[in-house]
């Protein structure tokens, strides 16, 4: 990696030196898929799953034998102006949870069996209030998307991304704003429940940032570390080191979306080995989705974040793979072809 001094040149270097797909492995796989047995499409988008897999792992025959669910979380500054209906304390209590395997994406991780890591990032240590000043430094925010880098380490074929964090749909949103613009309120959902005032202080809290920060906006890493915070920029940092790692991504809601879009908005096609585990409940998944070009497999009217709606998307991409290792093919089973 070239060392220029900046600290977010070392992630631009990244960005500007990312594998494309495996187009042999891709070929290989969609050979195999038009010869199972069934008819041609029949298994719909389980066929571009397994075809997609094959592509970005650079394997003929994709595995989702070793999956794992990274879930990054983080503190934020803004979230005491009363953004959120839970307090701040809530994100350490849930990582007590996920250790003590008690929680929803514990549960998941367990039916689909995939690993589940968790990474605290500075949690007695919240970002900036973004109506105020920058979430993170230059610095910091690279350093903290290297260490995000860190989810694949040991390890895995398919991986997901989650996160955790009281206060972080109102800084998706204005991430999300500041990258897309329209009107804060597209941006806006409820996050964990907000209704009435908590509702009006995010959206305000979200046009407020965004105006602050305009000037610097047109730099997508600018706005992540401006607008974003310290899960964020892990999610961005992994979303990046599993492409050059040839590890297939699984996103799942708003959080994890908005920070991958950083990525999708310095270059196009940053996103081209990633899924959309599914479109959650929270107003402005479904656009930012749209943005960055991908559909997602579920829509389960899920608002949780943790990874949940990733992790289930797993079942679906685990059944893709097993279909496309396993079934036989025509001849193998002396089936007779379409006339
Ligand atoms: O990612 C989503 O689509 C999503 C939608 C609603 C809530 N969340 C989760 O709820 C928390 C943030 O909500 P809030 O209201 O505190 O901003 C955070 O821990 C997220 O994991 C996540
Ligand atoms: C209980 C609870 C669990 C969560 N998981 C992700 N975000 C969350 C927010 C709350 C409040």
């Amino acid at each position: 990696m070239q060392h220029t001094g900046l600290p977010f040149d070392d992630i631009r270097h990244l960005v500007a030196t990312m594998p494309g797909p495996d187009v042999l492995a891709r070929a290989a796989a969609l050979e195999r898929q038009g010869a199972l047995l069934k008819p041609p499409g029949a298994l719909g988008r389980l066929e571009e799953i397994a075809v997609h897999l094959a592509a970005w792992q650079g394997k003929a025959r994709p595995t989702a034998d070793r999956p794992m669910v990274a879930v990054f979380a983080g503190t934020h500054g803004v979230s005491a102006r009363g953004v959120s209906p839970y307090p701040a304390s809530v994100t350490k209590e849930m990582m007590a949870a996920f250790t003590a395997g008690r929680a929803a994406i514990n549960q998941i991780c367990s039916t689909f069996e995939a690993g589940l890591r968790v990474f605290d990032l500075a949690l007695d240590l919240p970002t900036g209030d973004i109506v105020e000043e920058a979430a993170l430094d230059e610095r910091a925010c690279a350093a903290t998307m290297a260490f995000g880098m860190q989810a694949i380490a040991g390890g895995t074929d398919v991986l997901v991304l989650g996160e955790m964090g009281i206060g972080n749909t109102t800084v998706a949103a204005a991430l999300c704003h500041g990258l897309y613009g329209g009107a804060a309120e597209d941006w806006v959902g409820a996050g964990t429940g907000a209704t009435g005032d908590v509702l009006a202080r995010k959206i305000d809290a979200v046009r407020a940032a965004v105006a602050l920060h305009k000037p610097s906006l047109g730099d997508p890493l600018e706005a992540l570390r401006r607008l974003g915070g310290r899960e964020l920029a892990a999610i961005a940092g992994a979303v990046l080191s599993a492409r050059h790692e040839r590890v297939p991504v699984v996103l799942d809601g708003y959080v994890v979306t908005a920070a991958a879009a950083v990525l999708h908005a310095l270059e196009p096609s940053a996103l081209d080995h990633c899924l959309a585990g599914h479109v959650s409940a929270e107003r402005g998944h479904r656009l930012v989705l749209e943005k960055i070009g991908l559909s997602p497999l579920l829509d389960l009217g899920m608002r949780l974040g943790e990874g949940t709606g990733g992790g289930l998307a797993l079942g679906i991409v685990k059944a893709a793979v097993a279909c496309h290792k396993g079934m036989a093919t025509f001849a193998e089973a002396g089936v007779s072809g379409a006339g």
